[in-house]
Order: structure tokens, then sequence, then C-alpha cells
């Protein structure tokens, strides 16, 4: 079993201008309260998370109305380092695919810093997976998109093909294969995404 979760940790690096993640103490043993409690307080993409279709598009399922068995399942691991956009040609010679197929771009294990120059996915990549039946896209990267993207066209082509997307795995020294994925997402009504946590099997 392989933990591929970025630890959440407070100051954990974030989309540029986004919340990030922080918890925010409410009641105090240590101020006379009868219990610790906090307030957990950070955006929908931070860390290790998984997009709804709700986050790129207004017609789109919210995260509760995505079925767990997205998530959980056949998967596989491909090794596509070195690219700006990673081709559709990274899926030559791979043979038959699951359902599920997570990306290692080349990310380590703990970003200092967030990553502003990562790979992104391109649509043609997005298109091929889901000819060969892939119903979800993961990667290391922070998104499936370039960082300034406008246009959003990875995270288009995923809405257009009906492919859902897991980002900001790590995937840092796991071996290209064949797992069971098991990536459980907060069970969070009305989310646009959510922290989710993931590992291999
Ligand atoms: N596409 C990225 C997030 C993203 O695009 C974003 C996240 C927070 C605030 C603004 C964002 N994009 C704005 O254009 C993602 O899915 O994680
Ligand atoms: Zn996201
Ligand atoms: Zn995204």
């Amino acid at each position: 079993m392989r933990d591929v979760t970025r630890q959440l940790t407070p100051g954990h690096p974030n989309w540029p201008g986004d919340e990030p993640y922080r918890l925010e103490p409410r009641l105090r043993i240590s101020g006379g309260d009868a219990v610790n409690t906090v307030l957990i307080a950070t955006s929908s993409h931070t860390g290790t998370h998984v997009d709804a279709p709700f986050h790129y598009d207004d017609a789109g399922l919210q995260l509760h109305e995505v079925p767990l068995s997205v998530w959980v399942g056949p998967c596989r691991v491909l090794s596509a380092t070195g690219f700006d956009v990673v081709p559709a040609s990274v899926l030559d010679g791979a043979g038959d695919l699951p359902e599920r197929v997570l990306l290692y771009t080349g990310q380590p294990a703990r970003w200092e810093t967030f990553p502003t120059t990562f790979s992104a996915l391109s649509p043609e990549l997005i298109r091929a997976l889901a000819e060969r039946g892939v119903k979800l896209v993961g990667t290391d990267a922070p998104s499936v998109d370039p960082l300034t993207s406008k246009t959003l066209d990875a995270h288009m082509a995923c809405k257009e093909a009906g492919v859902f997307i897991l980002e900001g795995l790590d995937l840092d020294g796991v071996a290209p294969g064949a797992y069971e994925l098991v990536c459980l997402p907060l069970p969070l009504w009305g989310g646009d995404g959510a922290p989710a946590r993931v590992i291999l099997r």
C-alpha cells in the first residue's frame, strides 16, 4: 500500500491567490473548554484533490452527485516526464488501459513552493484516454491545464469526454504499472472539488 496524498500542512503551497489550508482554533482545553476543536479552512483545490465537473462547468455535476465508484477501482500509473504539455503519444505501447490512469509528470514528493511551471495535459491526450475507455485521469501536477491558461483546454476536453480529474498527487518513486486506486474525497455537499486521501495498492 502506498499513500500518494500530499500531507496538508499549514501554509501548504496553494494556487496563487487561493485560500491556503489552515486550522483556526475554536474551543481550547487550555482556555477552559471541555475539548479542542478547530475551524477547517482551505480552498477546495489545495494539495491532493479531486475536481467535480462543476469546477469548470456551471452545468456540471457537483461533488455529491459524482458516484464514489469513479474514484475507486483498477488504475494504471504511467510515466510521462519531461513535457511542457503531455502528448497523446505517451499512450503508445501502453496496451489495454483500466478506467483510471494516473500520470507521473516528475513533480517532487513535497512542494516547498507552488510549482508554477508544471506539465499540463494536452486535450488530444484526454480524448485518446477517453477513446480507450478511461473515465478518470490523475496527475501529480497541481492542474491538468497550465497555470496561466484562461481557456482551460484540458479541463474542457475532460468535460466533453466525460473524464473526471484528480490533481496534486505525490507519485514520486511510484513504479509505473497496475494498481487499485482508492481515492476518497471529503464528502462536501455542493462541492466543486475536495481534498482527498488517495492510496494505491
Ligand atoms: N484548475 C485548477 C485551479 C484553478 O484554476 C484555480 C484555483 C483557485 C483559484 C483560481 C483558479 N483558476 C483561476 O483562473 C484546479 O483545478 O485545481
Ligand atoms: Zn482542482
Ligand atoms: Zn482542475
